[in-house]
């Protein structure tokens, strides 16, 4: 089948949904006909202009995307996952929780385990009957250099953690002290991260009990980032001086975000579960002269 960009199309279908408040644009898409532009990304996550989202979960059979067919006999479907302002991500954990959830809702699968292949390899995805989602979200890399993260004037030494994705995990005494981080985005070196990071601010809240706030890479301040939970749980585990794998013993963290709550579980084999919400809250169709026309 030959690819049209998504403006050539007759009224693209979307759908419209959230894991802890970390909303998406779901925009399925078995076959990968739809070339959807950084442009098109960016303008339907557009908050006032378009539908608004932190990100687009673009829905691809595996097999019909080049970045995913060599996945296609372990998991059926990609998850092309695609930053506000257009730029490609490896991974997205509420996002991944999501496009499950939306597998369910469209009857590609029923409750119970899927497998979806993202940038990050294949994530083994549980949907629950009592509506939490858990991912079996893989390993995380903690090299060993600490960073700085500085914000309107403010730095702090952060762990560098690696979930796929890029994090770097600071920890303040309020979380208040990261300002407002819609105008005063944060810095971590390029020198350390070249591709960009996604920064998480931690305070503590109680034993084994954490909340975060997070300013997304290609997303600004978003209320909850599921890779940046693992990354903030096990950043605070060996602080505190937990390690599963030396000790034996799974060690789980509460992660609040501003939109709800990520339970974080770290095995004695490093493998990390992430269980949280996903919810779809709406769905319709993109009318494509919008789409197509003027940015204003
Ligand atoms: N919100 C996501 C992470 C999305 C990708 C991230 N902004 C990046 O560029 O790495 C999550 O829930 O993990």
């Amino acid at each position: 089948m030959d690819r049209v960009t998504s403006t050539q199309n007759a009224p693209l279908a979307f759908l419209k949904g959230h894991g802890t408040e970390n909303d998406f644009v779901i925009v399925p898409d078995p076959d990968n006909a739809v070339a959807l532009s950084p442009a098109d990304v960016a303008r339907l996550c557009d908050r006032r202009a378009g539908i608004g989202g932190d990100g687009v979960l673009h829905v691809v059979r595996s097999a019909a995307h080049p970045e995913a067919k060599d996945l296609a006999d372990e998991a059926e479907w990609f998850m092309d996952y695609r930053n506000a302002d257009g730029s490609v991500a490896e991974m997205c954990g509420n996002g991944v929780r999501v496009f499950a959830r939306y597998l369910e809702h469209a009857g590609h699968v029923t409750a119970g385990e899927v497998a979806v292949a993202t940038r990050g390899g294949v994530k083994r995805v549980h949907l629950d009957k009592d509506g939490s989602v858990t991912v079996a979200m893989g390993r995380a890399v903690l090299p060993e250099e600490s960073v700085t993260v500085t914000v309107d004037g403010r730095s702090w030494s952060a762990r560098n953690v690696n979930m796929g994705n890029p994090h770097a995990v600071a920890f303040v005494d309020s979380l208040d002290h990261a300002g407002d981080l819609h105008t005063e985005p944060p810095y971590a070196p390029a020198s350390v991260y070249p591709d960009g990071v996604n920064i998480e601010f931690v305070a503590d809240r109680g034993p084994r009990h954490v909340a975060m706030r997070v300013h997304e890479r290609g997303a600004a301040e978003t209320r909850s980032c599921g890779t940046g939970a693992c990354a903030v749980a096990v950043a605070t585990a060996r602080r505190d001086g937990a390690d599963p794998a030396a000790s034996g013993t799974p060690v789980t963290y509460t992660v609040d975000v501003l939109g709800g709550t990520l339970v974080i579980t770290e095995h004695p084999n490093g493998e990390i579960d992430m269980t949280g919400p996903a919810v779809i809250v709406a769905e319709g169709t993109i009318d494509p002269s919008w789409l197509a026309g003027p940015s204003s």
